[in-house]
Order: C-alpha cells, then sequence, then structure tokens
C-alpha cells in the first residue's frame, strides 16, 4: 500500500508551519516530513502532530548555515564537531516527535576540489557516519543518506546511486540506510526502476517530484503510477514524500492522489 507523507517545507505554504500539519491531515496525508525542525520547540512541534494526527516520519540533522550556501556538514573535514553536535541534537527532536528516521546532509565540495578533496571528503563522512549511525542505534532510529542531484545543488558531495551505496557498504551499519529521490536520481542518471530494484534492500525512505520543475508528480517526464505499481510489487513498506513545490496551491493540485487517500 501507498502511504504518503507531505513534505512541510514545500507543501501547505500557505499556512503557519505550525499549522501545515493540520492542512496535511485534512488532505488526507497521515505522515509528514520537512527539512528542519530546529526553529520551533519539540514540544510545539510534538503538539501539532498530536492533534493533527499525523506520524513524523523524517526530517533532517542540521546542515551547517543554510542561509550562507551550506547544505550538511557531513563530509565536511575539519567541521566534525558540529556535525557531531548537531547529531544530538537532532537525536533530542526525534526522541521527541517519535521519528523513526534521519536524514544526513553530506554538504558541498569548494570549487577547486582535486582528488585529494575528494578523498578526503569521503573518509570525513565514512568516519562521521559511523558515529551517527552508532548514536542512532542506540535509540532504536535510522540514519539516512540521500543522493542529490548537482543541478539544484552545485557541488553536492552524494550525487550519484552508486556512490551512496558504495558508502553505505564501506561503513556498514545496519541502521545506515538510503534514502532514494526518484526525482534527484531522474535528473542524474534516469533508469528509475532498474535502480529501485536493484537498491531496493537499502532503501529505507523514497520521495517524489515531477521532473523537471520538481512540481506535482502527475506533470513532467517521470510515470509514477509506473513507479507506485513497482513498489507495491516489490513489498515497499516506508513511505512516499511527497517532497514537491506545488504549481498553484497545494490543494488545487492534489488531484493526482485521489487514487492514494488525497482528497484532491
Ligand atoms: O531532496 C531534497 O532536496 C531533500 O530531500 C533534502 O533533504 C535536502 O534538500
Ligand atoms: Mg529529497
Amino acid at each position: 500500500m501507498i502511504r504518503l507523507a507531505a513534505n512541510l517545507s514545500m507543501l501547505f505554504t500557505e499556512h503557519d508551519f505550525l499549522d501545515r500539519f493540520q492542512a496535511a491531515a485534512d488532505a488526507g496525508f497521515r505522515g509528514v516530513e520537512y527539512l528542519f525542525p530546529y526553529a520551533h520547540a519539540p514540544e510545539a512541534l510534538a503538539s501539532a502532530l498530536r492533534e493533527s494526527g499525523v506520524e513524523q516520519v523524517l526530517f533532517n540533522m542540521p546542515p551547517g548555515d543554510w542561509q550562507a550556501g551550506e547544505r550538511g556538514l557531513a563530509s565536511l573535514p575539519g567541521r566534525e564537531a558540529e556535525f557531531r553536535d548537531g547529531v544530538i541534537e537532532a537525536l533530542r527532536y526525534a526522541e521527541a516527535l517519535g521519528c523513526p528516521r534521519l536524514h544526513a546532509m553530506a554538504g558541498r565540495l569548494p570549487e577547486s576540489a582535486d582528488s585529494d578533496t575528494l578523498a578526503a571528503h569521503r573518509a570525513t563522512y565514512v568516519e562521521n557516519l559511523r558515529f551517527a549511525a552508532a548514536e542512532a542505534a542506540r535509540l532504536g532510529r535510522e540514519v539516512l543518506i540521500e543522493p542529490i542531484n548537482t543541478r539544484d545543488m552545485p557541488g553536492y558531495f552524494l550525487s550519484r546511486q552508486d556512490q551512496a551505496m558504495a558508502v553505505l557498504e564501506e561503513v556498514g551499519a545496519d541502521n545506515l540506510r538510503l534514502q532514494f529521490d526518484f526525482y534527484h536520481c531522474q535528473i542524474m542518471e534516469g533508469d528509475l526502476i532498474r535502480h529501485l530494484e536493484r537498491q531496493f534492500s537499502a532503501i529505507a525512505h523514497v520521495q517524489i517530484a515531477g521532473v523537471p520543475e520538481r512540481h506535482e508528480p502527475n506533470v513532467g517526464e517521470v510515470h509514477y503510477p509506473a513507479i507506485f505499481a513497482q513498489l507495491e510489487r516489490l513489498g515497499y513498506a516506508g513511505w512516499v514524500g511527497c517532497e514537491y513545490r506545488p504549481a498553484a496551491g497545494t490543494r488545487e493540485g492534489l488531484s493526482w492522489g485521489r487514487d492514494y487517500g488525497l482528497a484532491g
């Protein structure tokens, strides 16, 4: 069964952040995800979850200075202490929100990156992910890594599926898993169903959006009904994060999800 989660960083932005939980529930979503919870007290978020009856399915660890263009810390040499503090802070929120999985963003390479820079990022990434996975395991949580397309995020360290699979293997932690975002994979590599099949056992969460505009999933070059059918055939039991920017209003664009329980 396809279970849809609303990404509250992109959907329902017509509402104040804490009101988006109820708006998502009213539209038929049973789960929510978003980039970052840290601007709000965990108690306020927990009460928004409780009152709306939706589950918190995912959020991201602190990403460094987002306004300054940072996109995660996990692979950044010299920022290990900050990354590790962020892991502890994210786990504190995960406990308060009952959230089972956390995304650790990798960060960007400098423009001048050479092979030594790449090797240093890779070594830092592996060590930091080992730390994050061990801390998360003590609390029964998962840590996810997500390849992101370098057109939207130039220089992002983790951009390809085989790179992510090699990192998962090298870290070797059962609770370190893959966040498979069909939008990013289509832009970087295509061949979505074959990637899904090959990586299925590593996948803990998937996300969708239309390509190339990142609007509703029924607009653009990806045929999501075939992907949903394949997820069902494979027995996918996780959530499908709806991480797209509505072309007009959020509610106005939900008709694509009628077959999956949305009030479009
Ligand atoms: O795909 C994305 O953009 C997100 O899942 C994310 O976590 C980083 O922006
Ligand atoms: Mg994503």
